[in-house]
């Protein structure tokens, strides 16, 4: 098992955020984590990476379990090589191989494209992390490094362009760019399409299959036609709870889910998100709450669009 959780919690104030979610991930799969506004996912995604210290319960994490998906591996079971990550720092829980992307964008607008990737990918080295004032000539294997990157994510020609001036869509794809340049073994990927046009959405779902076939992948996404076409496995936060973990077709037909979340997703006959409601979704995006058509515009589900 590459990551597990067992009874983690977060409580803030009175609220519960997570409440008493036991997960478990296999290296090499692609995990999505659905559920309604404030269901917990962003504070599941802090407490993985450190940026949270759990009220309760355990992070255990094992990048040495490797092999191929769903192969016996002692590990985070408390066995083999599993690290306890449970009270990591930020930095701590990268260097150990969880990477992300953040919901809001987290690039330098005022780097080069090429320059983002590359101070990534020399923050993430140990030893000579921040030691800018080296000869750049040191740093060459940095922008090797960055330079194979922006090649796999479709940015190469965009190397030398500021990056404030990119599209959304480019923007989120230099952000995962960002994330790989630590070398993860896992890389959290938090609504990676949010806000993106539609001929956008397309490029950064090729990317994150893409990206899936050599990393273990956990990704909070709001658009069901996404998440549906290419999640191996989706769990389901609500209240903080699990409350599904299984394939696709199983989620979607979970009677729970379809309450708490889906509103009629994916039944039989229904396309659109909504149930009834005067709530209405495009592009796949379930709606929940007040979410709503804009324009076109591509909405999150229970959300404002970004
Ligand atoms: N730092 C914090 N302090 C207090 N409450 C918080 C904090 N962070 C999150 N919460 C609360 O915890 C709950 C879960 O929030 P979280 O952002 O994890 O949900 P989410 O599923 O990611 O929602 P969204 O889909 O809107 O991003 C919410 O009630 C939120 O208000």
């Amino acid at each position: 098992m590459l990551l597990e959780t067992e009874g983690l919690t977060k409580r803030f104030g009175g609220i519960t955020a997570v409440d008493g979610v036991d997960f478990a991930l296999e290296t090499g799969e692609l995990c999505s984590i659905i559920g309604p506004n404030g269901a917990g996912k962003t504070t599941f995604f802090n407490l993985l990476t450190g940026v949270l210290e759990p009220s309760d319960g355990r992070i255990r994490f094992d990048p040495e379990s490797g092999g191929d998906a769903g192969g016996a591996s002692a590990g985070a079971d408390g066995t083999g090589s599993a690290i306890d990550i449970t009270a990591a720092s930020p930095d701590e829980t990268a260097l150990a191989g969880i990477h992300r992307s953040y919901q809001i964008t987290n690039l330098f607008p005022t780097l080069s494209v090429l320059e983002n990737v590359r101070v990534a990918a020399q923050a993430s080295r140990g030893s000579d992390s921040w030691k800018l004032w080296r000869n750049v000539a040191d740093f060459e294997d940095h922008y090797a490094e960055a330079t194979r990157i922006l090649e796999r994510i479709g940015l190469a020609g965009e190397a030398e362009t500021v990056t404030q001036n990119l599209s959304h869509g480019e923007k989120r794809s230099l952000e995962i760019g960002v994330a790989l340049a630590g070398n993860p073994d896992l890389l959290l990927l938090d609504e990676p399409t949010a806000g993106v046009s539609s001929e956008g959405v397309d490029d950064v779902v090729a990317l994150i299959e893409d990206v899936a076939e050599d990393h273990s992948v956990m990704l909070i996404e709001h658009n069901m036609e996404v998440v549906m076409d290419i999640s191996d496995r989706i769990a389901v936060l609500h209240r903080g709870e699990l409350i599904a973990d299984g394939p696709p077709e199983d989620v979607r037909g979970d009677e729970a889910v379809q309450e708490a979340y889906l509103g009629g997703y994916g039944r039989e006959g229904s396309e659109a998100a909504g149930d009834g409601s005067d709530d209405e979704a495009t592009d796949g995006d379930v709606a929940d709450g007040d979410a709503a058509a804009d324009g076109g515009r591509r909405v999150r589900a229970g959300g404002e669009p970004r």
